[in-house]
């Protein structure tokens, strides 16, 4: 039996859609569009892939997109002077700072200096402490796209067994708490664990965000269960992710497929949480069952 593939791109471009239709709803009422402004240091190939994608797709939702390209030079100081501009402009409800930036930069003080009101990657620490503590805010994109697409296999996800391989704070701690909200029993596995394997086979959920192409074999999937693959890994053979697929389909109940599964969803939900922001700052309701 092969499993569901989880089809990441028609999830994604469905939540587009209905984003879209959000943002006509909020031009009407506010008579402006909102707006995201990505901000990309240095000359990284990939990078400038992401940031073209996502001007496109903020663009194509009816939204204002401001893009800040800056030579791989720009100092820390120079850095967050745009952003307190960001902040302050209020055409701008939404501002990205595309990460990895260049080791001369602190990036944690670029990160902690953007508005968390602005905040769409959701990586500001008030925003961490928010989806810790059950309280609104601004969630990561990548494990908010994660949930989406389980929701399309398990509608109601509470009791369930989830694992999480990985702990970063952009992923898997996010991850962790997005499940916790949802009632799973939460298990985060990393590198440091005795057998994170063991972990993995007990599993009803399994999301993979370790950065390690192929890195959990279909040995370690329990029958039926469902995969979740954050990992975008350039290899000679092409995009691969964290799971090898050929062997996890053979005995996932589902799966998300690299690419076309985490990484469109990842986007669709930068510009959902573009909407969201203006829709909090303008001080007009959005309805979450919608988006
Ligand atoms: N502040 C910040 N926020 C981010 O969200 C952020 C970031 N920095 N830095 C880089 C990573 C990476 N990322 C991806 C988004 C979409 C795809 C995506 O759409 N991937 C396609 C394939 C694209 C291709 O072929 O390269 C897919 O998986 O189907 C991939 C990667 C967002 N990131
Ligand atoms: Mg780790």
């Amino acid at each position: 039996m092969s499993a569901t593939i989880i089809d990441g791109k028609a999830i994604a471009a469905d939540l587009r859609a209905r984003v879209a239709r959000g943002v006509t709803v909020f031009r009407d009422q506010l008579g402006r569009a909102p707006g995201l402004a990505v901000v990309l240091v240095g000359e990284d190939p990939a990078s400038a892939v992401y940031v073209r994608n996502k001007g496109r797709s903020t663009r194509e939702a009816g939204m204002e997109s401001f893009e800040h390209r800056l030579p791989d030079t720009t100092t820390t100081d120079e850095l967050l002077e745009l952003v307190a501009r960001l902040n302050g402009d209020p055409a701008v409800d939404g501002i990205l700072v595309q990460l990895p930036l260049p080791a001369h930069v602190d990036a944690q003080a670029v990160l902690q200096a953007i508005d968390p009101d602005k905040d769409v990657d959701g990586f500001h620490p008030v925003n961490a402490g928010r989806l810790a503590t059950g309280l609104d805010g601004l969630v990561p994109c990548t494990p908010l796209g994660c949930i989406m697409m389980l929701r399309t296999v398990h509608p109601n996800l509470a009791g369930l067994d989830a694992v999480v391989v990985g702990r970063s704070n952009i992923v898997g701690k996010p991850m962790a708490q997005l499940l916790l909200r949802e009632s799973c029993t939460v298990t985060v596995v990393h590198s440091r664990s005795r057998d994170a394997f063991a972990h993995v086979r007990q599993a009803d959920i399994v999301v993979a965000a370790v950065g390690i192409p192929g890195f959990i074999p279909g040995s370690a999937i329990k029958p039926g269960a469902t995969v979740i693959d954050v990992g975008i890994n350039r290899t000679d053979t092409g995009l691969v992710g964290d799971v090898d697929f050929a062997a996890a389909r053979e005995v996932a109940g589902a799966i998300t497929p690299v690419p076309g599964g985490v990484g469109p969803m990842t986007i669709a939900c930068l510009i959902r949480n573009t909407l969201v922001a203006a829709s909090l700052r303008a001080g007009v309701p959005y309805d979450r069952s919608a988006l």
